[in-house]
């Protein structure tokens, strides 16, 4: 029987972005408040937006998401209220969490659109949770938090990243397929994040090698052979002086095609839908580079809503929930690290430029008024 209890409303927790050309300088700064990024840097990134009518596709691709968990929630017979809330674009999860309040809900299941550790991926929304419950405390309002585990390891997540996978090998010509190469691509991070990410360290980048490697043999197992993978990275950010993870997706696909590898599969695990970073650091800016070096080039779809995604995530409410009532759930990964914590460590993914409360940890004491 489907048990939410003792949840009383589900959280979808995202990054936010752009609805139309006016919000997307606002939305920027809200993005890189005390970041030190630098100004070219922005007004680069500005033009990508603005390059898709200053419209960013995550409100879209968060809102079908909205659909297939309501969806699927409704068929285990789950009915209890989805919310969405973002951390720099309405609707802002104060706001939401404020609503909620009022609604009657007081213990929130969070979901990030994000599988992985990292301070960015993970610590960086515990925080805005932990600003949001202060800020409610300060009018009153005691809500408790928590979330699912990091969904990276899933069976779901890596298997509905396999399919596509197989998909985009099934859309190369026969006779570039056998040796295509299969190019994991994330958001790159500064490296002293990587550093702090996760309890012991590296936990981004193991995490990450992880699911390509799931992935891979996944699709292995449809094959008479074993491909040849990689992990790169896209949308560097920062000064130039600070070291962020590589290498970059153009710089490798160079490299490759310089090896003489036939062709290339672009597997965005890092990304849980196609946000901006895939519509134009991939679609747009590593595709030219693939073209102009004449090596063919599929993109694999990211996990999105598809079914199988949608139901893992659902499965993960359940399990949480049920963990929640004191049970011990079965927690399914593939890979070799885990199934995840969902309470995280002290200092886990450690923020590196202040010492800020961050929700669903070990040591979050509660509502910090504000
Ligand atoms: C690990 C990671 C994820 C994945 C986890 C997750 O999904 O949360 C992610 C997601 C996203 N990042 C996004 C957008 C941006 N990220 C920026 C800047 C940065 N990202 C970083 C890391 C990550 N970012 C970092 C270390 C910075 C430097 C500044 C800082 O230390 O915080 C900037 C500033 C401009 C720039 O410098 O690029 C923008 C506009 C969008 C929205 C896209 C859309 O609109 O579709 C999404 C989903
Ligand atoms: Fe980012």
């Amino acid at each position: 029987m489907s048990d939410a209890r003792p949840y009383d409303a589900l959280l979808l927790l995202s990054f936010g972005g752009p609805d139309g050309p006016d919000d997307v300088m606002p939305f920027l700064e809200n993005v890189t408040r005390g970041r030190g990024i630098p100004r070219e840097r922005l007004e680069e990134v500005a033009e990508h937006y603005l390059h898709f009518g200053g419209r960013s596709p995550i409100n879209d691709q968060n809102r079908a998401l909205l659909a297939a968990l309501r969806a699927e929630l409704d068929a285990r017979g789950l009915d209890l209220p989805l919310l969405w809330g973002n951390r720099n674009w309405a609707p802002y999860v104060t706001d939401v969490l404020r609503q909620a309040h009022e609604a009657g809900a007081r213990r929130v299941l969070t979901i990030f659109t994000s599988a992985y550790s990292s301070y960015s991926s993970c610590r960086q929304y515990r925080e805005d949770l932990a600003r949001a419950l202060a800020a409610l405390a300060a009018e009153g309002r005691t809500l408790a938090v928590d979330k699912v585990r990091h969904y990276f390891n899933h069976p779901a997540f890596v298997r509905t990243n396999a399919a596509a996978v197989r998909t985009a090998l099934d859309r190369l010509a026969p006779q570039q397929r056998d040796g295509a190469r299969l190019v994991f691509v994330t958001h790159s991070v500064p490296t002293a994040m990587d550093d702090a990410s996760g309890p012991g360290g590296n936990a981004y980048v193991r995490q990450h090698r992880d699911v390509a490697a799931a992935v891979t043999a996944e699709v292995a197992a449809g094959l008479d052979r074993e491909p040849a993978w990689d992990l790169v990275y896209c949308s560097r950010s920062g000064p130039p002086s600070q070291p962020w993870l590589e290498p970059d997706v153009n710089d490798h696909l160079r490299e490759l095609a310089a090896a003489g590898v036939p062709a290339v599969v672009l597997a965005p695990v890092g990304f849980v839908s196609d946000h901006m970073e895939v519509v134009f650091d991939l679609d747009t800016e590593a595709a030219q580079t693939a073209a102009e070096l004449g090596l063919p080039c599929e993109r694999a779809a990211t996990v999105g809503a598809a079914a199988s995604f949608v139901a893992g995530l659902v499965d993960l409410v359940e399990e949480r929930a049920e963990l929640a009532r004191g049970g011990s759930p079965d927690k399914p990964f593939l890979g070799t690290l885990g199934a995840s914590h969902e309470v995280c460590p002290a200092g886990c993914c450690r923020n590196l430029r202040a010492d800020l409360p961050a929700a669903t940890g070990a040591d979050y004491a509660g509502p910090v008024p504000a």
